[in-house]
């Protein structure tokens, strides 16, 4: 008879992942000024290996770099907001979306001092536009003005399906984590990437030629993706891979 299969050893540490959650001001039928977190990127970083841990904004630079301290990985999320243009040199112009000041000021501190550490970064779609712009890129701020010629990039269906297609860049850490090649997407964007930030590469780009990957060639793990693979885990399980190399990434930055 086979003995009885035992799990050999210990499985492996789950690296501290720091999280950004979304703010909603207290309002009208709304007392309370309230942070948000979509469970499905608490559940991508668990079912990645890695242990979720949510970061209450902080304007102090001492409670960043505490918070930091803790974690091996930092995950910027997105969110139905759009960044000042003032971050990227430019001014507001028709089809500028609403602003949310104070979660912008946290996350690019936030992300500014983890790039500072060379520890992994993961920017979701709002996230991936501010990697951009805190490596010294530049934002399209609305792609139906800018960009008349591209294809609808807010699917209006549900985001555990896919929207259009990408092309993966050979040779790319996004490359490592979902293969090269063609990979279908969704997409709940109205802004994009126009000019690359300081040592920044397109890691994927639609067929319209919108940006939709970037990784920085300057630091061991700091990618962004237009798209939300976490919708996706079940319907197309390819994208876990970008949760799997950032967590595998943290776990290396702190061994
Ligand atoms: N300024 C960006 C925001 C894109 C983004 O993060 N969308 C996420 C949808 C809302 C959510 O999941 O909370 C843009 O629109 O281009």
């Amino acid at each position: 008879m086979t003995p009885p299969l035992r799990h050999h050893g210990q499985p492996p540490r789950r690296p501290n992942i720091g999280i950004s959650p979304d703010w909603t001001e207290a309002g009208e039928g709304n007392p309370f000024a309230r942070y948000e977190l979509k469970a499905v990127y608490s559940e991508a970083v668990l079912r990645a290996g890695g242990l979720p841990f949510v970061l209450p904004y902080s304007d102090d630079p001492t409670c960043v770099e505490a918070y930091l301290d803790r974690v091996s990985g930092v995950l910027i999320t997105g969110g139905a907001f759009d960044i000042n243009p003032v971050a990227y040199g430019d001014t507001a112009r028709e089809g500028m979306g609403p602003m949310k000041e104070a979660r912008t000021a946290f996350e690019s501190a936030l992300m500014r001092a983890a790039l500072k550490r060379n520890m992994p970064v993961l920017g979701i779609c709002g996230g991936m536009q501010l990697l951009n712009v805190v490596l010294g890129g530049t934002l399209y701020q609305d792609i139906g003005r800018e960009l008349p010629e591209a294809r609808e990039h807010e699917q209006k269906h549900d985001r555990t399906h896919p929207q259009h297609p990408v092309d993966v860049k050979d040779g790319t850490l996004l490359a490592e984590a979902v293969g090269k090649g063609q990979l279908m997407v969704n997409s709940t964007h109205h802004q994009a990437v126009k000019a690359l930030g300081n040592q920044v590469v397109a890691s994927a780009v639609s067929s319209d030629g919108v940006t939709e990957a970037i990784e920085s060639s300057a630091h061991a793990f700091a990618l962004g993706v237009q798209w939300h693979p976490e919708y996706m885990l079940t319907t197309l399980p390819v994208h876990g891979g970008v949760y799997k190399v950032f967590i595998h990434k943290a776990r290396d930055y702190r061994r």
